[in-house]
């Protein structure tokens, strides 16, 4: 089965299990145009210019996972001092892992670096009536904390714009943001520097 056959069969199988499209789009981390064209492939319709990252193989193994989550800490370490996020000697207090692959790579980082750790749950994953983003109780809290924030994948960048503001008025100071990829090629979320390992381009 190729890879476009794998995605077309997961994404039957959530509606099948009762997801909406909009859920679908969220768990595979596709468009809605891409969702609608996996579902139903109506005749005439362009394949859209979407690009789906699996990144299971490292996901799903403790050890490569930790090397994955070294560089990314490596590649904001390396950063030229022109580039660098903060000026020299303004560590950071606290790395935020956005729920949910952001986490196990913050928890690493923050292990590798002895930082604090604190987890952000998406206003996308609350099931209040009014959806709101939150911060779990059970880590660190984030008030008067420089933070770094982690997530896998930066698609819309919807996410991390609600991380940092969320940070903001809560009075902490968002300092980076580490991705793994960049969907979007963006550089800065509301004037906060975004460091990726993959820079994700279409060309034409
Ligand atoms: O830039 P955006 O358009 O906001 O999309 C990116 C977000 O979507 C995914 O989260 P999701 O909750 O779908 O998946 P996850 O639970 O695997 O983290 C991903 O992990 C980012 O957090």
């Amino acid at each position: 089965m190729s890879a476009l056959e794998e995605l077309i069969t997961k994404a039957k199988a959530l509606q099948a299990e009762g997801h909406t499209p909009g859920q679908v789009s969220d768990e595979l981390g596709l468009s809605m145009e891409t969702v609608t064209w996996l579902l139903t492939q109506q005749k005439g319709m362009e394949a859209p210019k979407d690009v789906h990252i699996d990144w299971t193989a490292i996901g799903s193994h403790g050890t490569l996972l930790s090397d994955m989550a070294m560089m990314m800490l490596k590649r904001f370490l390396y950063l030229p001092e022109a580039e660098s996020a903060y000026p020299p000697g303004e560590i950071p207090d606290t790395v935020v892992g956005i729920a949910l692959s952001g986490i196990p790579l913050a928890t690493l980082i923050a292990a590798e670096e002895g930082l604090k750790l604190a987890v952000y749950l998406p206003a996308k994953h609350s099931r209040s009536e009014t959806p709101t983003g939150s911060l779990s109780g059970t880590f660190s809290t984030i008030s008067g904390q420089r933070c770094i924030i982690i997530d896998d994948v930066v698609t819309t960048g919807t996410t991390l714009t609600e991380v940092v503001q969320f940070l903001r008025r809560h009075g902490a100071t968002p300092m980076a943001v580490w991705s793994l990829f960049n969907k979007q090629g963006v550089r800065e979320i509301d004037g906060v520097p975004v460091h990726s390992l993959f820079a994700i381009s279409r060309l034409g």
